[in-house]
């Protein structure tokens, strides 16, 4: 069984984050595993508040389970601090992670600041420069570039602005443009392009956390990386095509493990 770890924030309403993940996981047949960085009190209507948990206690979560169990994948979602970003890029280098995918969470979908500016450069400088490949949406792509991205030629601009600090692989997600989705795959030589129809729904409440936690394990499942997004992006859009009606707001995207089957994919 392959092991994949996701160090990311809890979702109390089971949409995004940590949730999100490990039903990601199971629904891909790998075993999941989280280190909690902050608890959110949220729901499909918002984000109400945020507990951080302490850089040492995030610390000994990773410690704790690289000193016992081999890790075949990483999944980073939420991280808010300076000092969080610091304690985890600390530890990946000690234990030498591997297949480690940053989905660089900045805002809610409704609106909430998840990332506190002030730490944008260190996820910059110390997280982005350790992992194999980033999954950045347009704003968070704009934040991190500092560049306007108004379309798919701006979008492939800011791959290679990203590419340039350091990871393997960017892929920039372009749900938030209006027409119909195309993610870029920049390796530092050519750009892929995976691209499908808009699903029209208000329910895509985890979209992000889902895809990056996809590709975690197809990574770990020893695809490469392009069947890996490919394989991802698929997941994805019957996730969102099932998205359930949950709650008053964004409702969250589906995970059963006999779609993945159903795609012959088991
Ligand atoms: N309406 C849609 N129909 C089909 N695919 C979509 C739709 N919205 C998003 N996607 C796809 O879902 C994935 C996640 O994209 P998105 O840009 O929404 O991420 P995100 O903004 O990081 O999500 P989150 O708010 O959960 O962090 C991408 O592969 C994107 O192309
Ligand atoms: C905890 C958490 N992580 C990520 C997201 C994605 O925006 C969210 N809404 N909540």
């Amino acid at each position: 069984m392959k092991k994949v770890l996701t160090i990311a924030g809890s979702d109390s309403s089971g949409g995004a984050g940590i949730q999100a993940d490990l039903k990601t996981m199971s629904a891909h047949g790998v075993f999941g595993m989280s280190v909690i960085t902050a608890v959110t009190a949220q729901n499909t209507q918002g984000v109400f508040g945020i507990q951080d948990i302490s850089p040492q206690m995030i610390a000994k979560q990773i410690q704790a389970i690289y000193e016992d169990i081999e890790v075949d994948a990483v999944k980073i979602g939420m991280v808010s601090q300076v000092d969080t970003i610091q304690a985890i890029a600390q530890q990946l280098l000690k234990y030498q992670a591997k297949n480690i995918v940053l989905d660089p969470v900045m805002v809610s979908k409704s609106g909430f600041h998840l990332l506190n500016p002030e730490a944008k450069n260190s996820l910059i400088n110390q997280l982005i420069p350790l992992v194999t490949v980033i999954t950045p949406n347009l704003p968070e792509a704009e934040v991190i570039t500092g560049l306007t991205i108004e379309s798919e030629k701006d979008m492939e601009e800011a791959a290679k602005a990203i590419f340039i600090m350091g990871p393997q692989y960017v892929l920039i997600k372009g749900g938030h443009l209006e027409s119909d989705p195309v993610d870029l795959l920049y390796d530092g030589k050519a750009i892929q392009r995976f691209s499908t129809k808009r699903i029209a729904t208000k329910n895509t409440h985890g979209t992000g956390c889902t895809l990056s936690s996809a590709i975690a394990s197809n990574l770990a499942l020893g695809f490469p990386i392009t069947e890996a997004v490919k394989l991802a992006k698929e997941y994805i859009t019957v996730a969102i095509e099932n998205a359930l009606s949950i709650g008053k707001g964004v409702g969250p995207t589906h995970h059963f493990y006999s779609l993945y089957q159903r795609a012959g994919l088991e």
